[in-house]
């Protein structure tokens, strides 16, 4: 995944706002990295043009070695399906489907083949074999989470991004998908592009990138939480 020179301007061309100032950016496959920065500073302007899901106003984004910036919709709705998953702090799952069926929505949506069989397993792998017929209103929080991290495994997809995928969990929880984040990372050489505003949750992954008014400011590479915390510090003073 990369960003070359990105910019996106809020309303018009010459008055608006520059939520991203050109901006360059790579993500390697297998690499994860953090977006942080104060309020307001861009970041999720930053994962949305990443994911198509938001357009630059200058620049180039490649997802997956496929520029998508002049991507017509049909294309980017594709790429969506089948080449990038997300996972939000909200979960985002449908409530009036198990926790298999949630799994499978997607994937099937996209066209691919999904045995129940394959369902059981990304189940199994982020511990919820035994919830598979249970509805996210039966479940805790972190398993919703792990729910919805099953979904983005069912595709395989080369890049997920996430946005605050901790933010509505217990620290033990959250400790579980962090982990679950970092198999998919090493196991299977995704790409995680990741939004928090937690230093402890940035350290967990490669490289950490800050932003102040839209531009890259400070990067960390094998960050730890203290450091994490202090360059934060830095920029919100
Ligand atoms: N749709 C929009 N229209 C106009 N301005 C916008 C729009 N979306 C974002 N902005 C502005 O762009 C800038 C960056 O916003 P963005 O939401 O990307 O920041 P953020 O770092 O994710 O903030 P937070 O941590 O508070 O969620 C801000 O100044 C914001 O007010």
């Amino acid at each position: 995944m990369q960003l070359h020179q990105v910019t996106r301007v809020h309303g018009s061309k010459n008055t608006g706002v520059a939520a991203l100032d050109n901006v360059s950016l790579t993500c390697p496959p297998g690499t994860w990295t953090a977006v942080m920065g104060p309020s307001g500073s861009g970041k999720s302007t930053l994962l949305h043009c990443a994911a198509g899901l938001d357009q630059v106003t200058s620049g180039r984004v490649l997802l997956a070695g496929h520029d998508i910036t002049a991507a017509p919709d049909n294309v980017l709705t594709a790429m969506r399906r089948r080449t990038i998953g997300f996972v939000f702090q909200t979960f985002n799952l449908i409530s009036s489907l198990t926790a298999e069926q949630n799994v499978a929505f997607p994937a099937k949506l996209a066209g691919l083949r999904v045995s129940k069989r394959d369902v059981r397993a990304v189940l199994a792998v982020v511990g919820l074999a035994d919830r598979a017929t249970h509805r996210p209103k039966e479940l805790s929080g972190g398993q919703q989470q792990r729910v919805a991290i099953a979904r983005a495994m069912i595709t395989r997809p080369a890049v997920l991004f996430a946005d605050e995928p901790t933010g509505a969990l217990d620290s033990a929880s959250a400790k579980t998908v962090l982990a679950l984040l970092r198999d998919m990372v090493r196991t299977a050489g995704q790409t995680i592009l990741m939004v928090t505003h937690d230093p402890a949750v940035a350290a967990s992954a490669d490289t950490v990138i800050f932003l102040a008014d839209g531009r890259v400011v400070d990067r960390l590479t094998g960050p730890t939480t203290h450091d994490v915390a202090e360059r934060l510090a830095g920029l919100e003073s």
